[in-house]
Parts: C-alpha cells; structure tokens; sequence
C-alpha cells in the first residue's frame, strides 16, 4: 500500500517520530503565490499527501527562533486551523510544510466572481468557522498577531481555515512589525496596538469583526481609500466600520461587540461563538 494509507501518526506531524520532515520525500509542484516569506509551492510528501510548502527566503525570518517554536505550533490541531505539518530545517532555504487548501485565501473567494452569490447563511457560516478556530486557539492562549480575511483559506464543500497564527511574531521586516511601518495591518488592529502594540485575544477579536465585515461586504477593503493615518485617526475617535448591505442588524451588533474600545469590553472568541450561533438560529 503507498505510505499514505498507513494509519495517520498519533501527532498531526507527516513522520511518526519527528517534525524535521524529509525533503527527498517532497516532490515541490507549481508555485502558490509569495507571502511575507518567500515563495509558496504546492507539494506531495511521499507521493500521495497534498502540501503547501513555504520555502523560507534569508533575511525574512527570524528561524531558529521559529523553529523551536514549530514544536509547539504542530501540536495545535483542530479542523479550522491549517495544520502545520513540520519543517525542513536541514538545509537553507528552511521549508514550512503545511495543510494544503485547495481554493487559496478567504479573501480572494469572496472577491471571485463565481462566489460572488454566496448568501449571508454561507458567509455567517464561514465566520462561525473562523471564530471555532480563533476560539480553540484562544484557549490554549495563542494569539495570532494578524487575523484578517487574506490569512484565512478555504478548502473543499466552503470549509474555511486560519492560516499563519503566531507567525508575524518571527517576521524580520520592520515595515511590517512597527506600527508606523507601511506593511503593518493599521485596519485591522484595535487602539491599544495602534497605541502600545500591545497584542491579545482581544485585539484578534477586533480583528475578526473587521474579518466579518469584509466577509459580509465579498472582500472590499475595509476603511476603502483612508489612508492609515485618517484610520488610526478615525478608530481613536471611537468611530467604526458601517454596516454592510448584506449583514442584518444582528450580525452587524456582534461586529460592533468586537470594536468596543476596551479590550476587556469585547467578547471573548468562546462568547462569539454562541452570539453567532443565536443569529444562526434566527
Ligand atoms: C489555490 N490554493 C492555494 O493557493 N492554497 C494555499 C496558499 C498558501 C499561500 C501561498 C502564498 C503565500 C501565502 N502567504 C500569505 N500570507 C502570509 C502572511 C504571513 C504573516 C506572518 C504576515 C501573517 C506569513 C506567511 C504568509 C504566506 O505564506 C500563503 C498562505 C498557503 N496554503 C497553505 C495554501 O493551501
């Protein structure tokens, strides 16, 4: 029998043993896209296991740093988080292999035409999925650092999956770590990291609202044309996203439960999940 139907290891690592994934048995196919890190190809572990493979480009990671923290990564497991296979770290460039999601990032589906008809069930339905995900991770106090609808994807049948939790943290790019930096999420980041960089679950539950309201609008840019300036201005001034058409007043209230400007105001991702769950019902 090929390798793949050998019962899947006890851990979600592609090896019984180990996360150091063997780069002789990953065939690298066509290339994904270019993230923070380099180039991203799809790939097949020993000839039957589909794969995203980020191959890491120097001077973008802080690696070892990461590499230990891969060990901790692979053990969060849970079906709407892309899972994270292991590491090729024997060799430079380093390899990042992870679940492959066949139709790319959340916020390119919405954007796509042909997935332009999905109705608000379908797009509630998919923000249930982000927040079961946010909430796993919420409880096992991992902060994802850059929650937005372009580091979601999507796979088969509409399931959506957040990609990329606790990543940013080993990004070398200043543009992207320091909040005046022009790579730096300005529109999806609450006051207090606006103000201190001061990170949480609760500043990824301000993100998921913005998520939401990109869900709900099909993937327009939250904020449209303000530059990050006029925004840091605007979410100073307590001012919010509006409504978007294709959200109820229901929805609309769970997102703006996720823009009160107190963290400790906001809902934890566990409560999200039952106020989206009560709209669902309706
Ligand atoms: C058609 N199907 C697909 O394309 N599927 C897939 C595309 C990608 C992909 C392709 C190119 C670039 C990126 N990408 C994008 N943003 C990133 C952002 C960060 C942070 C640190 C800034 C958050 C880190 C890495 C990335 C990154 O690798 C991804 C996720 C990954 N996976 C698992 C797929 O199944």
């Amino acid at each position: 029998t090929t390798p793949c139907d050998r019962p899947a290891p006890p851990t979600a690592g592609l090896s019984h043993d180990k996360w150091e994934i063997d780069p002789s048995e990953m065939v690298l196919l066509e290339e994904l896209g270019a993230g923070q890190f380099g180039v991203v190809r799809r790939g097949r572990w020993r000839g039957c296991k589909d794969t995203a493979v980020k191959m890491m480009k120097e001077g973008t990671m802080s690696e070892d740093e990461f590499i230990e923290e891969a060990k901790v990564m692979t053990k969060l497991q849970h079906k709407n988080l892309v899972q994270l296979y292991g590491v090729c770290s024997k060799h430079r460039p380093i390899y990042i292999v992870t679940e492959y999601m066949k139709h790319g990032s959340l916020l390119n589906y919405m954007r796509h035409p042909t997935h332009n008809q999905l109705g608000p069930a379908v797009m509630l339905d998919m923000c249930m999925q982000v927040c079961e995900g946010m909430a796993y991770l919420e409880k096992h106090n991992y902060i994802h650092r850059d929650l937005a609808a372009r580091n979601c994807l999507v796979g088969a049948e509409n399931v959506v999956k957040v990609a990329d939790f606790g990543l940013a943290r080993y990004v070398l790019d200043d543009q992207y770590t320091s909040s005046g930096g022009a790579k730096f999420p300005i529109k999806w980041a609450p006051p207090e990291v606006l103000n201190y960089t001061r990170f949480s679950s609760k500043s990824d539950v301000w993100a998921f609202g913005v998520l939401m309201w990109e869900v709900f609008t099909r993937g327009k840019a939250p904020y449209g044309r303000l530059t990050n300036p006029e925004v840091v201005e605007m979410v100073q001034r307590g001012q919010v996203l509006d409504k978007p058409s294709a959200c109820s007043n229901d929805i609309y209230n769970v997102m703006r439960g996720c823009w009160r400007h107190a963290p400790e105001e906001r809902p934890a991702f566990r409560v999200l999940r039952e106020q989206l769950a009560g709209v669902l019902a309706d």
